[in-house]
């Protein structure tokens, strides 16, 4: 049996049509990120994320994208169909997509949302995606951080070699 959550993991190709055609409703929210074990931070600001649009779209990086950002030799931990899986089955999240470039620029311009955020540790000004977006009239934002987690600090708890 296939989870009923499984039907909204969308290749590019697929979400982008989706988005043009109306099945993600707009105002139409985006973010991305490698959410590698997912915790309650990424839940709450996920949700928060949601209440600013109509739809939300969640794009992770693949395995070889998320290599190459220096989280750590072993990084990610989880790989790119069980993120997207973890990701499609909360209640708040209306597709999940994938992108294999260093930034999600490309996938943001085909998908054209009218809303991109990330979490509060992001200063939106300094990143390309905001002149992006702000260029067909939409919105960039970061929402501030409720919990204090990260995936690099439950890391370090596994291994005793941090204090978070
Ligand atoms: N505690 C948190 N509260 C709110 N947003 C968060 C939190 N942690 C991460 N985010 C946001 O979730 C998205 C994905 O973040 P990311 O995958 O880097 O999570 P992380 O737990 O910080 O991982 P890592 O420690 O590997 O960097 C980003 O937009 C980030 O800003
Ligand atoms: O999970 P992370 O490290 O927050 O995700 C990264 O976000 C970057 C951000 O959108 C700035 O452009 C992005 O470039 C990177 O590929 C990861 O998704």
């Amino acid at each position: 049996m296939t989870a009923r959550f499984e039907a909204k993991i969308l290749d590019r190709d697929a979400c982008v049509a989706a988005a043009r055609a109306g099945r993600l409703p707009r105002p139409l929210v985006f973010t991305n990120g490698v959410f590698d074990i997912l915790h309650r931070g990424h839940a709450t600001y996920l949700d928060a994320a949601a209440q600013l649009g109509a739809s939300l779209v969640v794009a992770v990086n693949t395995d070889a994208s998320a290599r190459r950002l220096g989280k750590g030799p072993e990084r990610p931990l989880n790989g790119e169909a069980d993120r997207a899986a973890l990701l499609a089955a909360l209640g708040c999240v209306d597709a999940v997509t994938s992108f294999d470039e260093d930034t999600p620029y490309a996938l943001i311009e085909a998908l054209r949302p009218d809303i991109i955020v990330k979490g509060g540790d992001y200063d939106m000004r300094s990143l390309p995606e905001t002149a992006l977006v702000e260029s067909w009239g939409g919105r960039a934002l970061a929402i501030d951080f409720v919990h204090q987690r990260s995936t690099t600090s439950l890391v370090q708890r596994i291994r005793g070699t941090g204090d978070a």
